[in-house]
């Protein structure tokens, strides 16, 4: 459950008094999610998330991420605008916590994904990367292939805890990274976790994108990577290509891939793969027993690492190469 913070009931309506959005009618918290803390409030205005930021997300990045939804919203992005208090403020402070009340959107996620919902998050994606274009801020990935080895680090010497070998397998896998990433691809603003859970439908319609805590600037192509571990597995761990297919058919009606970023999907895809297993690793050792979080499962992402290693070309994930007849 992700309420880390409480929040009285007198010290949020005083918070609300800051603004234009009615006095206060209800609020719930909210159980999804992992980073912060998010309650549904109800005021006389409407439905709103307010969002208390927990200590992984860094003070000094929410220009970055309040600005970028800013920016998208006013590029015909349906994502979470930042309400703005009577001094135009963005940003407060609540419960000791940066605080901040951003719009509702209504959907639902999908908890098991089909074709057409991955069709529809490649043309999403594309428009994302589109729409990111010219957005003032930059913030370095710092879960890149350079952070990947000092979070590693941190649960080492006790992977094997997990699987046996798990530890020399990431070994492995960091030097293939950092001996094959590859180099200037287009890159601009990325999303970095557009998972399921990250985007709503309505009516089988892709209805809107949220949770912008890990954007940053990076390689396009990788967010693409990011999308096809995260939507094109069966439960089974067996690649749907057919998914994979709907998936960069749809982003690349929106911005066609160049031949060096179709090259270099396969190594993005492991890249990826791995970023996911370390996070999740760190937090699958590190978590303390009785904590409210749950915990997300490091192995499904080693088994997503394993089929990568076996993908000689993007043909592996669906992508028809000009010229091969695949
Ligand atoms: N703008 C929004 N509109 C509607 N629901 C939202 C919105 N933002 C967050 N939520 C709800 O809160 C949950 C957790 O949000 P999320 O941003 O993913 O949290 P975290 O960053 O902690 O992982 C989502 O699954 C969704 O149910
Ligand atoms: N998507 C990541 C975890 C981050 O969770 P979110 O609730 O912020 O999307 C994973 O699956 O490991």
């Amino acid at each position: 459950m992700a309420v880390y913070t409480d929040v009285s009931d007198e010290e949020l309506s005083d918070f609300l008094t800051r603004y234009d959005i009615g006095a206060l009618v209800s609020c719930k918290g909210i159980a999804e999610g992992v980073e912060n803390s998010n309650f549904l409030l109800g005021t006389e205005a409407g439905r709103f998330i307010l969002t208390l930021y927990e200590k992984r997300v860094d003070e000094a990045d929410l220009p970055f991420f309040l600005g970028l939804m800013d920016h998208l919203a006013g590029r015909g992005i349906n994502c979470p605008e930042p309400i703005r208090d009577r001094d135009g403020r963005a940003l407060g402070r609540l419960a000791g916590r940066p605080a901040t009340i951003v719009s509702f959107l209504d959907g639902m996620w999908v908890k098991r994904p089909e074709v057409s919902h991955c069709g529809q998050v490649g043309e999403a994606l594309a428009r994302l990367h589109q729409a990111g274009e010219g957005f003032a801020i930059r913030r370095r990935n710092g879960l890149g292939p350079d952070g990947w080895p000092p979070l590693y680090a941190g649960s080492a010497d006790r992977a094997d805890e997990v699987l046996a070998g798990l530890g020399g397998e990431i070994e492995t896998e960091l030097a293939f990274v950092a001996a094959h990433w590859p180099k200037g691809l287009p890159d601009g603003v990325i999303h970095a976790d557009l998972f399921p859970d990250n985007v709503f439908f309505l009516k089988g319609q892709l209805s809107g994108l949220i949770d912008f805590y890990f954007a940053c600037n990076d390689f396009l192509a990788y967010d693409l990577a990011i999308c096809l571990n995260a939507w094109c597995f069966e439960p089974d761990g067996a690649f749907n290509i057919t998914k994979g297919r709907a998936m960069l058919t749809g982003y690349a009606a929106g911005r066609p891939l160049t031949d060096a970023e179709i090259e270099a999907l396969p190594v993005l895809c492991r890249g990826s793969a791995l970023r996911f297993l370390l996070t999740r690793l760190y937090d699958w050792l590190m978590t303390p027993p009785g904590a409210l979080v749950r915990k997300k499962d490091p192995l499904e992402y080693y088994r997503k690492l394993r089929f990568h290693r076996t993908a000689a070309t993007a043909t592996a994930y669906g992508l028809e190469l000009a010229g091969t007849g695949a």
